[in-house]
């Protein structure tokens, strides 16, 4: 990790985060604040008001942020009654861009007019050093909307792009597929596939679900507009590193470098993970306590992000499945209102008969803890690109089951690519049934092919390491965005 000097004044480098408000989004745009407040960064963490508030709570049970929070300030604006997405478009006289606008216009005022107080020159004496004026904005790839917010108050625009490198130069391609008719999708039964760089030819209906939708749904509409904006931003770091997605990074580099693309760099500055101090023995969750009963890597760890919600007959089917694979487990259910059917009533019979071989769990848990508890061997996941990051970074090998977003773009790069995953086979109308969970559980455990996957699996876990330490490729990628932000703070 690059700790600029007090020579830099680093400390007076302000930036405005603005993350999408989904857990997904937030909690890599979490680990990025601790990284930049560590380097002497302060941060502006903008976010819908009932998203912070969830957020305070996520951060309670899970992140126990203790590093310069100080140098943190959270905004919650307030959104409509609709929610985020809906007010960013509704054309209503408080959206969120106005209400950033708004805000963004308050902070400069307040920063110049301490500037001038302070004495030509003396930016260093900034009052409580909280003013300083925003030198950028960085959304996510979901947030077109605040590029114009950074280009009224003349500060570069960058994203920190939370999913995969391969997803971000399948985005920068859009305009190219909605040129060549490949996009919207002519009918939804449109077959072939498409070509995006540094990847192999990809099927069409790999593509992310919200690319695939009607051209006249509201979805499409808005992440086509905010998609697009993608190209016009300076920089795009991504949460992944370069021994991962080798020809991603060198063939968008290639293209900024012959100018087809706008955009000024491409870097990876990942894995980016929730780090914790020693975890002392009292604060350890239940379920690593269990594991420490089990054998080394004979756990299978099924858990799905924070967006999945199976229906009850497909938490059956997956219950029975790996209680049929005989391989201990744990298995973490999201259960939404609708989860009170009669199937799902069998849940504490299930629990009680297989409480020897298995823990279901239903609240927060800590994942990465999880994933580098010696006793995990596999990991059953839809394929979120944190998730698969962590699983990477902790060395196992993944049984993948993508659902929903670029989780089957995702998926293909972890199976085909990467060789990190075998790939959950799905009936009609994505359903699995357990027979097909238990034999997919079974072969990961096989000798053969489990010890093959894992050894690959330890490899690219090394490599993710050493890119975030000093000298790593993802290291310097963030030494390179720290020195960005250092000169537009002095252009400010
Ligand atoms: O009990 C839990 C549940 C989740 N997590 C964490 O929550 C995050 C979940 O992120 P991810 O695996 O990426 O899944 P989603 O929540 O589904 O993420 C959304 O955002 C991702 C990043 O853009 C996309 O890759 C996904 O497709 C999209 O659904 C991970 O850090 C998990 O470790 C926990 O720590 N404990």
């Amino acid at each position: 990790m690059v700790i600029l000097s007090a020579d830099d004044r680093v400390r007076q480098v302000h930036v405005v985060l603005v993350p999408s408000p989904s857990k997904g989004h937030t909690i890599p745009f979490m680990i990025l604040t601790k990284q930049l407040v560590r380097c002497g960064v302060r941060v502006t963490f903008v976010s819908s008001e009932k998203h912070i508030a969830s957020l305070e709570l996520a951060k309670e049970n899970q992140e126990k942020v203790q590093c310069g929070m100080d140098m943190v300030r959270f905004v919650g604006l307030r959104g409509g009654p609709a929610g985020f997405a809906e007010a960013i478009e509704e054309p209503g006289d408080r959206t969120m861009a106005a209400m950033l606008t708004e805000w963004m216009a308050v902070a400069m005022a307040k920063a110049s007019r301490e500037e001038h107080s302070s004495g030509v020159g003396e930016v260093s004496t900034l009052g409580d050093g909280r003013s300083a004026a925003p030198c950028c904005i960085i959304s996510d790839m979901f947030g077109g909307w605040t590029h114009a917010v950074a280009k009224k108050f003349a500060i570069p625009s960058h994203v920190f792009f939370t999913s995969a490198a391969s997803c971000a130069a399948m985005q920068l391609t859009i305009p190219k597929f909605l040129a060549d008719g490949i996009l919207p999708l002519p009918t939804s039964t449109a077959s072939g596939s498409v070509s995006v760089p540094g990847i192999p030819p990809l099927d069409l209906h790999d593509l992310p679900s919200y690319l695939l939708e009607e051209e006249s749904s509201i979805k499409f509409k808005f992440y086509m507009r905010h998609i697009l904006q993608l190209s016009e931003v300076a920089c795009i770091l991504v949460n992944s590193f370069y021994d991962l997605e080798k020809s991603v990074f060198d063939s968008v580099n290639a293209e900024i470098q012959n100018s087809t693309l706008k955009i000024q760099s491409f870097v990876p500055i990942g894995p980016l993970l929730a780090v914790e101090d020693q975890t002392r023995a009292e604060d350890r969750h239940p379920a690593e306590i269990w594991l420490d009963t089990q054998n080394e890597s004979s756990v299978i760890y099924a858990a799905f992000g924070t967006g999945v919600f199976f229906s009850d007959e497909q938490i059956h089917e997956l219950a029975h499945g790996l209680e049929a694979s005989e391989q201990p487990f744990i298995l973490v259910l999201q259960l939404s209102e609708t989860n009170n059917g009669t199937e799902c009533s069998f849940l504490p019979a299930f629990e009680e008969r297989t409480r020897e071989r298995g823990v279901v769990l239903t609240d927060w848990v800590p994942q990465v803890r999880i994933l580098n508890h010696p006793a995990v061997g596999a990991f059953m996941t839809h394929c979120g690109w944190n998730s698969s990051l962590e699983c990477i970074a902790a060395g196992v090998p993944m049984l993948a089951w993508p659902m929903m977003a670029e989780q089957k773009m995702n998926c293909r790069f972890l199976v085909d690519t990467a060789k990190l995953a075998i790939e959950v086979p799905k009936g009609e109308d994505r359903f699995v049934e357990r027979a097909e969970l238990e034999s997919i559980v079974r072969l990961m455990m096989q000798e053969s092919l489990g010890s093959e996957i894992r050894a690959r699996a330890k490899t690219m876990s090394d490599l993710a390491h050493r890119a975030v330490a000093p000298g790593g490729s993802s290291s310097k990628g963030m030494e390179f965005f720290l020195k960005k932000l250092i000169t537009s703070s002095y252009a400010n």
